[in-house]
């Protein structure tokens, strides 16, 4: 048996680089920026208006003073109007200040109020003197032109990409979704829909995949069921034009197993037991194509714990993020439980009260697919450890 991280890093070492891929702004939230982002310009692009008001020179502007308007400089206007002394030019927020101006005085500290008026008025008078260069705001005082707006690596959000988008970017280098497939094996698997016969189950695992992976950030491209048929796995596995393959059931040492039958020394694909329980028997490696492959065994506990630890961080990276783990963290143990001594349970749990319990009264038996409904973490209880008793502090890693 190889260790939980033994297995991890044997997977991590092979898979392949991200790719990069250039995409639109509005259809890059939740991915991750594969360069820099430089900003093309400064930001503020131009010294500019923080008020309506008037732009004035800051010697002119007492309280008292009435001065003549000139001008009237709209948001979005090119122009630049001479200023002189005694002289002022109405301004909206936004607009470029006049080279002349060395301040602005809101529409509220003149005798024009905030009237609204269609032309600017003749005169001004000023009932309260700005401070020099009030309420303007300076070319590249956000950002100067050149300045990193986004690291290369950052998960894009709304915020991310409005700043990208003020930089005078439209279309990003960000990391391409890997496409991956899903491929449920096993003669007894019937659709949900369908009622089951004596040794039939509904397939339920293709369902749990199809959303941990594109909770993961990657994208499913199909999902298929197969019997346990060597030729029947071999026709599904032809060709696909996928980055990743998933496939459960079949990997451990049944007769009919038929993806270790059909997988095993298929390009650097081999199958190991891991210290962990559930999900001991697992299959990894790239297909000669150089496509990883991820033989997980069947049953449905095993799978979901199975993705956690070894399928989902290797889609992050090749997704392109950098942070590809959940976080852990230690709390005490509400209730005591037992676990296995050779090997590292993986327990779906519940936290309660900042305590860790199992979600389960069967503890972590790999068919009990009904207690995940009530998981929210994974409880991880080293393989030396066979019996956790209440207070013990035991590792989570919270999954929603
Ligand atoms: N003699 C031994 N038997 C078993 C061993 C062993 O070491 N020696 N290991 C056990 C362990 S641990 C596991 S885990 C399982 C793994 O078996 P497989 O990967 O071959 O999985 P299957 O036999 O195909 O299925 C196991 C179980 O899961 C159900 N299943 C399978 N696919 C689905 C699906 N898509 N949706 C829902 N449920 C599914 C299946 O019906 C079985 O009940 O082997 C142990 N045996
Ligand atoms: O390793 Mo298995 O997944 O315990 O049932």
């Amino acid at each position: 048996m190889i260790s939980v991280e033994e297995h991890l890093a044997r997977i991590l070492a092979s898979i392949p680089a991200p790719t990069i891929t250039e995409r639109a702004l509005n259809s890059s939230a939740g991915r991750v920026l594969a360069a820099d982002v430089a900003s093309r310009f400064p930001v503020p692009h131009f010294d500019n208006s923080g008020m309506d008001g008037y732009a004035v020179h800051h010697a002119d502007a007492k309280v008292g003073a009435t001065l003549r308007v000139v001008a009237d400089i709209p948001a979005g206007s090119a122009d630049d109007p001479r200023i002189g002394a005694g002289e002022a030019a109405r301004i909206m927020t936004g607009a470029a200040v006049p080279s002349d101006a060395d301040a602005i005085v809101p529409l509220e500290h003149t005798t024009e109020g905030t009237r609204v008026r269609a032309n600017a008025p003749e005169t001004i008078t000023i009932t309260e003197e700005p401070r020099p260069h009030a309420h303007i705001r300076r070319a590249g005082e956000d950002a100067p032109a050149g300045s990193i707006a986004v690291p290369s690596g950052t998960v894009l959000g709304p915020w991310q990409l409005s700043s990208i988008a003020s930089a005078g970017h439209e279309r990003i280098p960000v990391f391409a979704r890997p496409r991956v497939a899903v491929i449920s094996t096993g003669s007894e698997l019937v659709s949900p829909s369908a009622t089951p016969r004596r040794g039939q189950i509904p397939e339920s695992n293709s369902v749990l995949l199809a959303a941990a992976v594109t909770e993961a950030g990657a994208e499913v491209e199909w999902t298929t069921t197969v019997a346990d048929d060597n030729e029947a796995l071999a026709a599904a596995l032809v060709a696909p034009a996928v980055d990743a393959i998933i496939l459960t059931g079949g990997a451990s040492v049944g007769a009919f197993d038929v993806v270790k039958a059909v997988l095993n020394g298929v390009g650097s694909i081999e199958f190991t037991s891991v210290a962990m329980q559930p999900g001991k028997p697992q299959g990894f490696g790239l297909t000669p194509s150089g496509i990883p492959v991820f033989c997980l065994p069947g049953n449905p506990v095993s799978v979901a714990v199975s993705f956690e630890m070894f399928v989902r961080p290797a889609l992050r990276r090749l997704a392109g993020f950098l942070d590809i783990e959940r976080p852990r963290r230690t709390v005490p143990a509400g209730v005591g439980w037992k676990a296995r001594a050779d090997r590292m349970q993986v327990m779906p749990a519940i936290i309660v009260d900042d305590t860790v319990r199992p979600a389960t009264h069967g503890g972590s038996g790999s068919h009990l697919v009904m207690s995940l409904a009530q998981a929210t973490a994974l409880a991880l209880v080293p393989a030396d450890v066979s019996q956790v008793n209440a207070g013990d502090l035991v590792t989570v890693m919270e999954i929603r």
